[in-house]
């Protein structure tokens, strides 16, 4: 499979070189369809990927490299429940979260569906009750906060749902995001909180985490120290896949919300990991996010791969990494609910992809994933975009947006399409030195002020980007804009021949840091560390008076 995919590489390297010299703007000049060719849609929401150097001979290359790593039959063995993440021995089943009723997905043969489908019924009618206020606190109070303690996969995901589907939320129910070990996190949270109305889930697959598991003890401590010890099971709930770190814990498993190994930390916003989004959302919202993602799931398992949109992303994503040798990618939506969608798609591709060694553990012969960052435009235009138009490197960018808001601003909605669109062209176009000399000269500037200023108003242009657009931000969309990255990643983890469900670069920095806790808080000493660290704790003993 290897060498089959490498021959196809080199067949896109030498396509590449032959082809490097023609610009964004030469392509849309010889071939003014471009855009009807190279863009797929899926219902309302369109791929444009016209303003990339992809050809039909790219295209075909790049189908040709899925074939080559058997991209169908990897995707098939992740829908039917194939033990894919193989260094944990696990299944990868995020898409059986948001399989319909009727479907049977066996893992071990045995069918999975009864147990989702029971969990799913089960946070959806707690979720409800929260809502209406059937559900209350040890005084008798209705919960008006919702706070998630969670971290990584149990945080970024719910935290950014909840601002993508404001709209949504029930008028009264604020949802809080807690994350971060950094105690500032936990003590600005709880501090303008009444607890007779705040509900706190804490969600970790492990359960073991150790940033949550601080966090929640703080929480429960707050929490007694205004109700007393009685109320605890009223206001906590856990959210785990681990029933005996939460009774560990001192949680009540009665409250507790499961869910399975087989679902990536990552993976898991689908699962009752969204269960705090799913309470400000409510029931219904939370199953058309869903059946969103689901959509785009028998999108990617039938569409060819040339008309898949996820697929075509994921192969674009290589071409971009690996044939053009650009080392990150952008995304930026201009839509400012989605501000919160760059830091979830990093935990999502960087801690999938960001790997080097094989499935069976031998060194990577290509890159992988490539630094995925980004910020919402128009705010990223007044700050990075300077470096992504004249900059000495390339980056790749995904521009996202919404033909329709949830609310009418004067004509602010159209300002904000003019941009996104401006800056799609802008990138694509640029402007050459001659064209910058001609606007200089029509603005009365004399010969030698051409000179010195048209090389600074040069745009190199041609800078790939792709646009997703889309009818408005609602749970559905955002299910299936999530979906199409989720399998855009699965797609590369595959040519890459990399596991793309474990994460054991995460481990290290773990284990050293339970090692330094002690160090740090005086019982242990600094003999065993390297001069670097020995010399920071001192200085920091030091300033913290030790
Ligand atoms: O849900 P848990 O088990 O607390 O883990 C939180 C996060 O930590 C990680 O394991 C990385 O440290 C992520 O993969 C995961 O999403």
């Amino acid at each position: 499979m290897t060498a089959a995919r490498d021959a196809v590489f080199d067949r896109l390297a030498e396509h590449r070189r032959a082809t490097e010299g023609v610009t964004l703007r030469e392509l849309f000049a010889k071939d003014p369809a471009r855009f009807e060719t190279f863009s797929v849609a899926q219902d309302d929401l369109l791929y444009d990927f016209s303003k990339t150097h992809v050809t039909a001979e790219t295209l075909s290359l790049l189908v040709k490299l899925a074939t080559a790593c058997g991209l169908e039959s990897r995707r098939e063995e992740m829908f039917s429940g194939a033990k894919i993440n193989t260094t944990e021995d696990r299944a990868v089943l995020h898409t059986a979260l948001r399989a319909p009723e009727g479907s049977k997905i066996l893992v071990d043969g045995v069918d999975v569906m009864p147990e989702v489908l029971a969990e799913r019924a089960k946070a959806a009618a707690f979720a409800e009750d929260v809502r209406s206020g059937e559900l209350r606190g040890a005084t008798g109070k209705t919960f008006t906060d919702i706070v998630n303690i969670g971290i990584g996969g149990s945080d970024l995901g719910p935290a950014m749902a909840a601002i993508a589907l404001s709209p949504y939320a029930q008028k009264g129910l604020t949802g809080h995001f807690v994350s971060n070990v950094d105690g500032a996190h936990i003590a600005d949270t709880l501090k303008d909180l009444d607890p007779a109305s705040t509900l706190v889930l804490v969600a970790s697959k492990t359960f073991t985490t150790l940033e949550t598991m601080a966090n929640a003890r703080a929480a429960r401590a707050w929490l007694v120290e205004a109700l007393g010890e009685k109320a605890v099971a009223a206001h906590f709930a856990a959210i785990s896949t681990n029933a005996e770190a939460v009774s560990a814990f001192g949680m009540d498993t009665d409250r507790m919300f499961q869910f399975w190994d087989w679902v990536g930390g990552r993976y898991s916003l689908w699962s009752v990991i969204g269960l705090s989004f799913e309470i400000l959302i409510g029931a219904e919202n939370f199953q058309k996010f869903l059946d969103g993602g689901h959509e785009i799931d028998r999108h990617f398992r039938e569409e060819p791969i040339a008309r898949n949109i996820p697929a075509l992303m994921g192969l674009i994503g290589v071409w971009h990494r690996n044939i053009c040798g650009w080392p990150s990618h952008a995304v930026l939506p201009y839509d400012q609910r989605l501000a919160r969608f760059p830091a979830y798609l990093q935990q999502l591709d960087m801690e999938s992809n960001g790997k080097s060694v094989t499935r069976d553990g031998q060194p990577v012969s290509t890159r992988t994933g490539p630094v995925v960052w980004g910020e919402p435009g128009t705010n990223g235009q007044h700050a990075f975009y300077q470096l992504l138009h004249q900059g000495s490197d390339v980056v790749p960018a995904d521009i996202l947006m919404a033909a329709v808001p949830h609310e009418n601003v004067g004509d602010q909605h159209a300002m904000l399409l003019a941009n996104a669109l401006a800056q799609g062209e802008a990138f694509m176009r640029g402007r050459t030195t001659e064209e910058a000399a001609e606007i200089l000269r029509k603005a009365g500037k004399s010969d030698a002020e051409i000179a010195a200023l048209a090389p600074h108003k040069t745009f190199p242009g041609s800078r790939p980007t792709a646009t997703i657009a889309y009818r408005t931000l609602d749970p559905r969309t955002l299910g299936r804009l999530i979906a199409l990255y989720e399998h855009k990643v699965f797609t590369q983890g595959v040519i890459w021949g990399i596991n793309s469900f474990d994460q054991w670069g995460v481990e290290l920095g773990k284990e050293l840091a339970s090692r330094l806790i002690p160090v740090i808080k005086g019982e242990a000493g600094t003999n065993d560390l390297d001069g670097s660290t020995k010399g920071l704790v001192e200085h920091l003993a030091r300033l913290r008076g030790g």
